[in-house]
């Protein structure tokens, strides 16, 4: 992860045929951290999900060296199965070594809610569930939508641990969130700066 490395140049984008952003410039480099904030519909997401690939940006660039993981308000896992079944799915995918999953179970406190089916589990623990995949994966690069929402504080500490692991390792993290997060040295970046009406105004 030493080498993980995500810059956006200039990145612009127009969703629904409206401009949302544009000029948006980060540069992170291994252990960096930056996070988005902003009002609703400002397009914090659709940033994210610019950054994971998963949109298209309608001007600008992103550069990145190291694998992605997202979370966002998506489960992304199978509801009937066994909460530790359901993230060995996606363990498979990404390759890791075994042991992996156990561990990420555990920073998450999960350890116990592993024979679980994934539609039993509570609002916060399905967002530990979706951090346990994040972690689970290896991948250098977090993109976290809204990771605080639903937990509570022992949650949040698990969360701020599992953050600062993965920046001490060479990760890097981009969050976006309307609440404080437990990171502690971030670049923040106020979307509301880049709104293309606001250029306009
Ligand atoms: N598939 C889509 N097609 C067109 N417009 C979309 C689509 N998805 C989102 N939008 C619009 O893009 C804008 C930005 O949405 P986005 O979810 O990125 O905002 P956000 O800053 O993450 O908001 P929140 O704080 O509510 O999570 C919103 O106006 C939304 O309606």
């Amino acid at each position: 992860m030493r080498n993980a490395v995500l810059r956006l140049s200039d990145v612009a984008c127009m969703r629904g045929g409206r401009m949302l952003f544009r000029h948006v410039t980060l540069d992170l480099q291994a252990g960096g951290s930056a996070l988005l904030t902003g009002p609703n519909g400002v397009g914090k997401s659709s940033l994210l999900r610019i950054c994971a690939g998963l949109l298209p940006a309608f001007a600008g660039r992103v550069d990145m060296r190291g694998g992605i993981a997202l979370t966002d308000e998506r489960l992304a896992l199978d509801s009937e199965r066994p909460l530790l079944k359901a993230l060995g799915f996606w363990a498979r995918l990404d390759g890791v070594v075994d042991g992996t999953l156990e561990r990420a179970l555990d920073a998450m406190a999960l350890l116990p809610l592993a024979e679980v089916p994934v539609r039993m589990l509570s609002t916060g623990q399905r967002k530990r569930a979706m951090m346990a995949r994040v972690i689970a994966s290896d991948a250098a690069i977090w993109l976290l939508d809204e990771p605080g929402n639903g937990l509570d504080d022992a949650s949040l500490d698990l969360l701020g641990a599992a953050i600062s692991c993965h920046l001490a390792m060479g990760g890097i993290i981009l969050a976006a969130s309307h609440q404080p997060l437990p990171i502690a040295d971030h670049a923040r970046i106020d979307l509301r700066a880049y709104a293309a009406e606001a250029e306009d105004a």
